[in-house]
């Protein structure tokens, strides 16, 4: 195999933690070294000599350094062919050097954009010298190593360690094709920061962080997930997140954050839709009212609280066997009880989702939407019926309203003073929701007199408000929009029911 023995290096990089090793290591080597300014200087103040790429180029840094390594002596150094004999004729005539190894650390555009910063700071973090160096290096990977990443300098370490200084081609290849992995990421942040208003129609995603699951839905299925999980959340205990636990975690924290810190909320969803949902005086209450309304599908389900797990409901989730249990804390009394099954996977939540867009792969392409981020307001209840919905039954309404949003249709939620007392979920039609909902709160034991019905979207037909009022449900929400919403409140104004209408439909498919 190919090897190249590192003789000249270009450093250039914009954070320099963790990069003396390095400098000194090529020092040790005898590499000669070629820098830019604060990289220079850092390297200078290691003791180690370097050569400013101003001597080279014979041209300063400018333009507050817009273009410093921008030049001909520089990319010439990194890109003749070593095996041309007219490459070399010409880096001899024009006394151009051979730069062996260049590390670049690129300016920090996304994290700038993350910051806050105002356009012209962001515009001034679009590295073109340090992407320009990264893109002809690892073009002429043949004859030159390009570290591209502070995240790369182990592998350069070990390199420069096991081989001193000497270099495969698969190494030098392997460089390369992680370069472009950061440019083209680098390069599709800028575009997204630029097309913000969505004016070019293009799909572009990159995510930096990836990890490969034991499978996917299925095991003959292969699965992989790319995105920050370590940002979201703290791994405490159990086994490896699988493919259907992290869809099911992503349903769980979107719901659970439909509520505000003040509700001692707890959730506990199976294959992406709530089997039990509550509000409590305390923690434990609001668990074991979730999970009252249906005590056989929690059985192995993802489970969310937005408040610390304590100890007194560490002790009634002990017996239930589930695969997930997320929080924004544990306290350590109720984490040593919950570590006692060792596969079982607690997540600390460690911040709020801030996606703004959802996607899914259709028809061979991609198909994006805006999240669905209006919570229904009880100031926004629009009364369609004569009589009036009462307090209480706004706040049920509001929070059966929170559920319905993250089930999946058709779905029809039924609720009492904070607790989901069933659900009718994924059916085709409307009554059918209804139907299994009446169901499944009958057999859990529920006294569906007095509750309230919360449905996705608009009732075609009275047929629901009719089988409601049978079972005793006494107040509807629902978004309206239908031709026949006169119907339903006609037969609301007959039999004393209350129907608010949100305007908003919450389907989700
Ligand atoms: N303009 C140029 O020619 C240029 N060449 C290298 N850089 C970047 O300058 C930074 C290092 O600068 P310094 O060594 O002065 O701290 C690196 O992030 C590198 O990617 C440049 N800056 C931006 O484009």
């Amino acid at each position: 195999m190919s090897q190249v023995k590192i003789k000249s290096a270009l450093i250039s990089v914009f954070h320099k933690d963790n990069l003396a090793p390095i400098v000194k290591k090529l020092g040790a080597l005898g590499v000669q070294i070629y820098s830019t300014g604060g990289t220079q200087t850092f390297i200078e103040e290691l003791g180690v000599p370097v050569t400013a790429v101003e001597d080279l180029t014979s041209y300063p840094s400018i333009f507050g350094g817009r273009v410093k390594t921008l030049h001909p002596k520089v990319f010439g150094g990194i890109l003749h062919r070593r095996d041309n004999a007219g490459d070399l004729e010409q880096a001899k005539e024009f006394e151009i050097p051979s730069i062996d190894l260049v590390i670049v650390d690129l300016y920090p555009f996304e994290a700038t954009v993350a910051s806050g910063a105002p356009e012209q700071d962001i515009i001034e973090k679009i590295d073109i010298g340090g992407i320009s160096l990264i893109r002809a290096a690892a073009k002429n990977f043949k004859d030159v190593v390009i570290v591209s990443t502070r995240d790369q300098y182990p592998t350069l370490e070990k390199l420069l360690e096991d081989k001193n200084g000497s270099t495969d081609l698969a190494d030098r290849k392997a460089f390369a094709a992680q370069a472009f992995d950061v440019s083209s990421h680098y390069d599709t942040a800028i575009f997204n920061y630029f097309n913000q208003d969505e004016a070019i129609e293009r799909f572009k995603v990159s995510q930096a962080e990836g990890q490969t699951l034991r499978y996917g839905e299925n095991p003959h299925q292969k699965g992989q997930f790319f995105g920050p999980l370590d940002e979201l959340f703290e791994k405490l205990n159990g086994k490896e997140l699988s493919y259907n636990n992290l869809v099911d975690v992503d349903a769980a924290v979107s719901l659970i954050e439909e509520f505000s810190n003040h509700e001692k909320a707890f959730a506990i969803l199976k294959h992406t839709n709530a089997c039990g949902v509550a509000i409590g005086d305390s923690i434990k209450e609001a668990y074991l009212k979730a999970f009252a309304a249906d005590t056989v599908s929690a059985f192995g389900g993802v489970l969310i609280s937005n408040q610390p797990i304590d100890l007194a409901t560490a002790e009634e989730l002990n017996s239930l066997f589930f695969e997930v249990l997320i929080a924004p804390a544990f306290d350590a009394d109720a984490l040593d009880l919950l570590k006692g099954k060792k596969n079982r996977i607690l997540l600390v939540k460690k911040q709020s989702l801030n996606t703004k867009k959802q996607f899914k792969s259709l028809l061979n392409g991609v198909i994006v939407q805006d999240r669905d981020l209006v919570t229904d307001q009880i100031s926004g209840f629009k009364q369609v019926t004569k009589k009036a919905t009462s307090d209480a039954e706004n706040l049920a309404l509001a929070f059966a309203s929170k559920i319905c949003k993250h089930t999946k249709s058709n779905t029809i939620i039924l609720a009492k003073e904070g607790q989901m007392l069933s659900s009718g979920v994924g059916q085709t039609s409307r009554v059918d929701a209804l139907k299994q909902a009446i169901e499944k709160a009958k057999a859990f034991g529920f006294d569906l007199n007095g509750a309230v019905m919360a449905s996705d979207a608009f009732f075609p037909f009275p047929d629901c408000v009719e089988i409601a009022k049978g079972e005793g449900i006494v107040a509807v929400i629902q978004p309206g929009g239908s031709i026949k919403d006169d119907l339903s409140i006609e037969y609301c104004d007959k039999n004393s029911m209350a129907m608010v209408f949100t305007g908003t439909r919450h389907f989700k498919h």
